[in-house]
């Protein structure tokens, strides 16, 4: 990986939050203990709608500072001593609603690799291989505005896909979006997690996704509670109606 965040050794890059309790105003959204979001772990986030699921990547991503708590990096390279060492752009956070940039589908997928010391070659084999995974060949001279939102999902985890980050969340990345989106969706999010990215997912949909993860992190009663196991479809159901209920709305 040619990342900035590339590591020559195999220490896991991590993010670790302790003690963390978030408010709006007086209101308690949720706390925590401890979480641990590392590298090659595979989560999916449950919770209700508001019950803080983006809130909490956010916090992650260092977009937002939780009330209290503290969020620490481990192992991603040190930045050198004329830049801020700070939390954002390790966990990458991608929106519901994904930001693109104003231009083509091309530029989109393009511009992101301009961070990154790759060799010409590299580079257009990781373009090619990127477009063909999320089927944009026809789009390419697109502008990003005039995609539907399931082909604007598609670019921006193509983008995502196309720097390697370490580790990635995914908010709600197949709501909204039809049978075909999905299943390429799903497609690059299984490519993701061959290649070792760490990925936190938010999904109100438990089925392809949920298959896809090996952890359970669940916003409950303003808790936020971890399990290494992964409930499926069917459990849900027999076990609680309205988690049934909140599976399949959204
Ligand atoms: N900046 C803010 N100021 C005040 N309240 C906020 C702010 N950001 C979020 N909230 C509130 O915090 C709660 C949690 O929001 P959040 O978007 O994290 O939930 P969510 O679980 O991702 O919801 P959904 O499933 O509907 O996307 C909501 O009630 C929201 O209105």
């Amino acid at each position: 990986m040619a990342s900035s965040n590339s590591l020559p050794t195999s220490t896991p890059v991590q993010i670790h939050a302790q003690n963390v309790l978030m408010k709006f105003q007086k209101n308690t959204l949720f706390r925590v203990d401890e979480l641990n979001f590392k590298q090659g772990d595979v989560i999916y986030l449950q919770g209700d709608n508001g019950s803080g699921k983006s809130t909490l990547m956010k916090i992650l991503a260092g977009l937002i500072k939780p009330t209290e708590g503290v969020i620490l990096d481990q192992g991603f390279t040190p930045k050198p001593w004329w830049q801020t060492d700070s939390l954002l752009g390790k966990a990458v956070y991608l929106h519901q609603h994904p930001y693109l940039f104003d231009g083509s589908v091309k530029y989109n997928l393009t511009y992101a690799l301009n961070q990154l010391k790759l060799t010409p070659s590299e580079r257009s084999s990781r373009i090619k291989q990127a477009i063909n995974m999320a089927q944009l060949n026809d789009l390419l001279s697109h502008h990003a505005s005039d995609l539907s939102g399931g082909e604007r999902q598609r670019l921006a985890i193509a983008r995502a896909w196309i720097t390697q980050p370490k580790l990635l969340m995914l908010d709600e990345p197949i709501s909204n979006m039809d049978k075909h989106s999905q299943r390429l969706v799903l497609a690059m999010i299984n490519q993701l997690k061959q290649d070792g990215t760490g990925l936190l997912i938010s999904s109100h949909q438990t089925c392809g996704l949920t298959a896809l993860c090996q952890q359970h992190w669940h916003i409950k009663q303003r808790t936020i509670h971890t399990s290494m196991h992964v409930p499926t479809v069917e459990t849900v159901h027999q076990t609680n109606t309205t988690e049934l209920h909140y599976g399949t709305t959204n």
